[in-house]
């Protein structure tokens, strides 16, 4: 596809999450589906190798298998689509980058280097190296809280005036913080800011311009339907936005905060609780997985509070 600017880098994108079987490994059967059904949904793109991609864990023949399968399914249901060539490895980053320049990705999402925490001039050298060998396909910085360098709007824009082809960021919004978003509005020329899923509504009222969406994740018409609403009724869309809160802080965030369960752990129950995809219940080695046998009790809750993502 054509090389993203910033402009077009807006909405709703679903992630791809890993099919797996019960040992973690791949089905790319089953994400042959998944990804079916996520274009079927219509959102305004999908990407790989987000943290719900599991991209720390891959070997070169997976990484281009699963860019190969979302780029050509992609292009012929003419949907936008990012790669991820992230890796806590630049060495790495770069390597999976070259791998995939003839897939033409609209962008690629990256991390930075995440050993040791580079200084913002290192940043600048990392990315500008990575931008060179892109050519002419553009760069989302996927920059999360859990990230060894944090960095805040103001050194978006230092970057971006060395690396034109920074198109966009993929950061935490510090909860919807009016103030954060102060600075997001002074530093987001030629940047499309994209924020966690469930704030999806406050952000975009705020100055964001859409979510690489964990509540895609849950349901990814449902998801598409809610930014349907942002544009056309943000007061019920806040409104959902509240409930979709409310699902997440009492149903989702106590597996991370009282069980110990990672980001991407609740990702994939979520895509259980959902029931739209077939993509399993196991992360990969190490990380743990939220036993598949509590979807059902979860999703029961789950319908009183957001019921439009049951329907
Ligand atoms: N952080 C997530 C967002 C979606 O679930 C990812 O990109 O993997």
């Amino acid at each position: 596809m054509k090389p993203l600017s910033s402009d077009e880098i807006y909405g709703n994108w679903a992630t791809l999450l890993l099919a797996t079987d019960k040992n973690g490994e791949i089905d790319f059967s089953r994400m042959n589906d998944e990804i079916d059904v996520l274009i079927d949904s219509q959102p305004n793109g999908i990407y790989s190798n987000g943290t719900a991609g599991e991209f720390y864990s891959q070997t070169d023949d997976e990484f281009l298998r699963i860019s190969e399968l979302l780029a050509v399914k992609c292009e012929k249901g003419g949907i936008p689509f990012q790669i991820g060539i992230s890796h806590m490895s630049p060495q790495i980053s770069l390597h999976r980058l070259k791998m995939i320049t003839h897939l033409k990705p609209g962008a690629v999402q990256v991390i930075l280097p995440d050993w040791f925490p580079p200084t913002l001039e290192e940043c600048a050298i990392f990315l500008k190296k990575i931008a060179a060998e892109a050519g002419e396909i553009n760069l989302v910085l996927y920059n999360p809280p859990h990230a060894k360098k944090q960095l805040q709007p103001e050194e978006w824009q230092v970057l971006k005036k060395g690396i034109p082809a920074l198109v966009g960021v993929k950061v935490f919004d510090r909860n919807s913080d009016v103030e954060w978003y102060k600075r997001v509005k002074d530093n987001r020329d030629g940047i499309s800011v994209f924020i966690p899923g469930h704030n999806l509504a406050t952000g975009i009222s705020l100055g964001a311009q859409g979510a690489y969406s964990n509540v895609s994740c849950l349901n990814p018409r449902a998801a598409q339907k809610w930014y349907q609403l942002v544009r056309t009724d943000m007061s019920q869309a806040l409104e959902l936005e509240q409930r979709i809160k409310h699902f997440m802080k009492t149903l989702i965030e106590p597996f991370i905060t009282q069980h110990h369960f990672s980001n991407h752990a609740c990702d994939r129950f979520m895509a259980l609780v959902g029931g739209w995809a077939d993509v399993g219940a196991s992360l990969r080695w190490p990380y743990k997985s939220i036993p598949e046998d509590l979807a059902g009790d979860v999703r029961k809750k789950a319908v009183n509070i957001i019921p439009e993502f049951f329907e």
